[in-house]
């Protein structure tokens, strides 16, 4: 235990930090002191934090069955200590808590540290809870090394629950007691406790995924294709599926296997993936006596034409202000949907400009709420507090949408996440949905807060949908005009490649209908763009094509010779498809 010197220096150290941002080399342990910034950075009120409260806890959770007897134990060899135990999620909210005596009920009933309340660094600072799930390992905090006023009475030790085979983080296990009476065998306990629970996830997973995978090398053994298999969070990929499937593709088999009952046909189903090819996906339920362990995917990329679509999806959804009826357009929507019906936090990923603003807010007008509709622009949000960023106010709150939040400035990432806890606190919470272009991008941190994900695809890949989308952007351009596009100037737009999707369009109209502001847009006022106009419209394996070529000359300053070496195509199939796209690589090089 700290003794009082060190405890006045550690005091010491921590006015020096909060008063000049420094502290003299090795007064306090680099943990804590990285952590005291990360606290800072997040704004922490260093008197007396705002705690999160959330009701929703999942008491039933594989997490929660396999600590209850752990902790028991633990209860029972510290009976006569005064000490509390805790249990928390993976995100630092408190989900049970033994007191070992009634006066510790009431103390830490007191600071909100009690099941509902969220110890997340980002909220209180540094702490016992919060801190070892940034660290990702033990971690103890004594007093002064809390960084808010309230929390320097305490002392605490967690240590992290990680799933036996993914290593992910599910959650924390921790001691908590009054300062003067911590003791180091604290962090030891935790420790062993942690570990005593990831055995008994263990053993109750395993014989779950022992059957899967069974089930999962025998589909893989006399496949051809991609399999995938899931079983809970574990999921297990041949190597044709790691090649195949980004991680939205991968979140949507995931939904699927929970989704699919046991006894779905064999029947095959199509699946538009995240790159914007097609596959059709056969699944393989695996039950385990009478309950569903998992469900192995087997997945073939298909030919362009014919695209089976699922059944459920054959009525189109429309969304007012949205425009589409292509199957990956109708897919998203009916997605999109279902996430902001169920309030799941929804991640919608596409190129610059596919419209997932629009359909996010195609979904909010549907539900027809008087509700209010906030976009926050993560690019640019500074400050993020609710109220600066119209949060806040008397009609309730119905969607949130944090836009471009792969663009979000590191540096702000911890207080867009206290962001999001605040709005999902709120009764009744609003629908929390982000935008972004590239999923890669985007801080894992935040990755974790979206439930599910859909994927708009880009214009290209969904040409058909300029039908509806072209006269929806004249109307919005020229309200009331009555323009339309004739049937050559359709033809022409539909052979365009759109890497700036349907932005890109709204800006070749709005030239149009500078040059004919009234009646039909001709061809010949459609302005000149785009190196890459080919002779016909492309199937979607063909624009794919189209894209990987520009993507290589682009890398490649125009070299044919090597963008034909990285295609692994030789350099006359290249000219080829070059003359058949209508690539004119000098110009793609500029991009
Ligand atoms: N399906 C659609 N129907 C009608 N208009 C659309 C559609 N999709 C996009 N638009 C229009 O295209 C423009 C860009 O759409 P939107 O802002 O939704 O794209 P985004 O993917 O969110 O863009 P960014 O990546 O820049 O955030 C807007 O003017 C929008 O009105």
């Amino acid at each position: 235990m700290p003794t009082p010197d060190r405890r006045r220096q550690v005091a010491r150290a921590r006015a020096e930090f909060l008063t000049s941002g420094a502290v003299a080399d090795a007064a306090v342990e680099d943990a804590i002191l990285t952590s005291w910034r990360r606290s800072r950075f997040a704004g922490v009120d260093i008197g007396t934090p705002h705690v999160p409260y959330g009701d929703a806890l999942d008491l039933r959770s594989r997490l929660v069955r396999c600590a209850t007897p752990v902790i028991k134990r633990l209860h029972d060899r510290l009976a006569g200590i005064p000490v509390s135990i805790v249990l928390t999620d993976e995100r630092g909210r408190l989900l049970q808590r033994e007191d070992s005596e009634r006066r510790l009920t009431r103390i830490f009933d007191g600071v909100y540290f009690a099941p509902g309340f969220c110890y997340a660094e980002a909220h209180v600072g540094t702490n016992g809870v919060g801190t070892a799930l940034e660290e990702g390992r033990p971690v103890f905090v004594s007093g002064p090394e809390h960084f808010n006023e309230r929390s320097i009475a305490f002392a605490c030790a967690g240590a992290p629950i990680r799933n036996p085979l993914t290593r992910r983080i599910e959650g924390l296990i921790d001691l908590s007691c009054l300062a003067e009476d911590a003791h180091p065998m604290m962090r030891v306990l935790v420790q062993e406790a942690a570990l005593d629970i990831e055995r008994l996830l263990l053993d109750d997973g395993s014989e779950r995924q022992r059957v899967v995978l069974e089930a999962f090398l025998s589909v893989s053994r006399r496949s051809t294709g991609a399999v995938l298999s899931v079983c809970g969070d574990v999921v297990m990929a041949n190597q044709r599926a790691s090649a195949l499937l980004t991680p939205t593709d991968e979140a949507l088999l995931r939904a699927m296997a929970t989704e699919l009952p046991a006894d779905t046909p064999d029947t095959p189903l199509g699946m538009s993936l995240a790159e914007g090819s097609w596959a059709q996906v056969r699944c393989h339920p695996v039950v385990h006596g009478s309950a569903q362990a998992g469900t192995v995917f087997e997945l073939r990329l298909q030919e362009p034409h014919p695209r089976p679509r699922p059944a459920q999806r054959s009525v189109p959804v429309t969304l007012p202000g949205a425009a589409g009826q292509s199957p990956a357009w109708v897919d998203a929507s009916a997605d999109a949907r279902e996430a902001a019906a169920r309030r799941l936090p929804l991640l919608v990923s596409g190129e610059a400009g596919v419209g997932k603003t629009t359909l996010v807010r195609g979904v909010h007008l549907s539900a027809h709420s008087t509700g209010r509709f906030v976009l926050v622009d993560c690019d640019a949000a500074v400050p993020w507090s609710p109220a600066d960023l119209g949060l806040r106010g008397p009609a309730p709150l119905q969607t949130v949408v944090l836009r471009h939040l792969d663009r979000i400035d590191p540096r702000h990432v911890l207080q867009l996440d206290a962001l999001v806890d605040d709005l999902l606190a709120q009764r009744p919470a609003p629908w929390v949905v982000a935008t972004a272009a590239s999923l890669g991008d985007v801080p894992e941190h935040l990755l974790r807060r979206f439930d599910s994900t859909v994927t708009v695809a880009p214009l290209r890949h969904r040409i058909e949908d300029l039908e509806q989308i072209v006269p929806a952007l004249l109307e919005q351009l020229a309200p009331g005009r009555g323009s339309a596009c004739s049937e050559d100037a359709m033809n022409t737009l539909a052979r365009k490649a759109w890497t700036g999707n349907v932005t890109e369009l709204r800006t070749v109209l709005a030239a149009a209908l500078r040059r004919r502001p009234v009646g039909v847009v001709r061809r010949e006022d459609l302005p000149p763009t785009s190196s890459t106009t080919s002779r016909r419209a492309l199937s979607p394996i063909e624009s794919l094509e189209r894209d990987a070529i520009v993507a290589a000359l682009v890398d490649t300053d125009g070299n044919r010779k090597s963008a034909a070496a990285k295609l692994g195509m030789s350099r006359s199939s290249l000219y080829r498809k070059l003359h058949a796209f209508g690539i004119d690589p000098s110009d793609a090089a500029q991009r």
